[in-house]
């Protein structure tokens, strides 16, 4: 029996029907789920649908704080996302190991999402914190924060980084009730739901054929797209693009074990989001070392002023005129208007 039977028969009916909701461009309402084997819907229920629908593939890098989401921004990038494996390095110097906790997660968003509020910001919710429940306030909390979706994978608990080895998933029916349970929580708000399955990593002979059903169970259970972590190489690339339903998620991590490729390759594999989640934190990091190696070794960083970006750079990145206008309106204003009576 397939996991999908085995669900389906074992709940009520209604079980995993997925609630509709309200389409935030228009008034008529409009269901959110893909069907089976179909190509991905066209209704615009969320900024992210709307960005593929316009776009055919989205690019997103990672981002793991306010200033390197801002960069993000203002290089010109649609989406961004905050990657869990950067987040566990920059805020705790720990490796992508379950260490980082849903309300870290939750208060990086709020001031990513601000430092970037033209881009919808897609947030990494790990397995979720929990069970099903615990999955409710993890999702509550992103769409407080502003975030604009998540990713939601069904490793075991201690999770890790999906190109790491030593994963283990829970069982496929109850990622698929985390997955309701998410749906539940987004009600109405304009939040994408990614669900991601790490179940490719647990055998080399049918990891793969278990990753699809389980994206496709996680689909009929409410996701708005599927990411299927960690493929081998294009032939495995190019099977989940045939298999699995509704809009696809690639991972491209430098060094991981899914090869590199550019947005217009892996659109014609059938993929729909492109994630890069760790090139900006490798390249602060690259940065880092070299330009702090310089600076012990000489004791000085004034031959090597190219390695960094200049004072006046900074200022712009931060928009540091911006803030001597409000002062200087404020002043006015406190001067004029709120003379010290006599
Ligand atoms: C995308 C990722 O989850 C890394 C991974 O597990 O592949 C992240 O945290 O950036
Ligand atoms: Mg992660």
């Amino acid at each position: 029996m397939s996991i999908a039977t085995t669900i389906v028969s074992a709940k009520p009916a209604s079980a995993f029907l997925v609630p509709k909701r309200r389409n935030h461009v228009g008034a008529s309402p409009s269901t959110v789920r893909m069907q089976a084997s179909s190509s991905p819907s066209s209704s615009s229920t969320t900024r992210m649908h709307r960005l593929i629908e316009d776009q055919g593939i989205v690019l997103m890098p990672g981002c793991y704080d306010a200033l390197s989401a801002a960069i993000v921004q203002n290089t010109g990038f649609s989406a961004g996302f905050i990657s869990g494996y950067a987040l566990s390095a920059s805020l705790l110097g720990k490796p992508d190991f379950g260490l980082l906790t849903p309300p870290e997660m939750a208060a990086t968003a709020r001031m990513v999402c601000a430092a970037a509020p033209l881009i919808p910001i897609i947030a990494d919710a790990d397995t979720g914190g929990g069970n099903a429940l615990n999955v409710q306030r993890t999702i509550k909390d992103l769409i407080a924060s502003g975030a604009a979706g998540c990713f939601l994978e069904d490793q075991a608990w201690p999770k890790k980084c999906g190109h790491m080895r030593g994963k283990q998933v829970i069982p496929a029916e109850e990622h698929a009730a985390k997955i309701a349970s998410a749906r539940d929580a987004i009600g109405d708000s304009d939040f994408f739901l990614v669900a991601r399955t790490d179940a490719r990593a647990t055998s080399a002979k049918t990891g793969l054929s278990d990753a699809i059903s389980r994206a496709n169970l996680y689909m009929d259970a409410g996701a708005d797209a599927c990411f299927v972590e960690a493929p081998r190489d294009d032939e495995e690339l190019k099977e989940i693009g045939r298999k699995t339903k509704g809009y696809r998620v690639c991972n491209m991590i430098e060094g991981g074990v899914t090869p590199l490729h550019t947005p217009e390759e892996l659109k014609s594999m059938g993929f729909h989001l492109i994630v890069h989640p760790l090139t900006a934190l490798y390249a602060s990091a690259h940065a880092l070392l070299d330009v702090l190696k310089t600076l012990k070794e000489n004791g000085t960083t004034r031959d090597h002023l190219e390695k960094m970006a200049t004072f006046q750079d900074f200022n712009q990145l931060v928009n540091l005129e911006s803030w001597f206008e409000l002062e200087a309106r404020y002043s006015r204003i406190k001067n004029n208007v709120f003379p010290v009576r006599q």
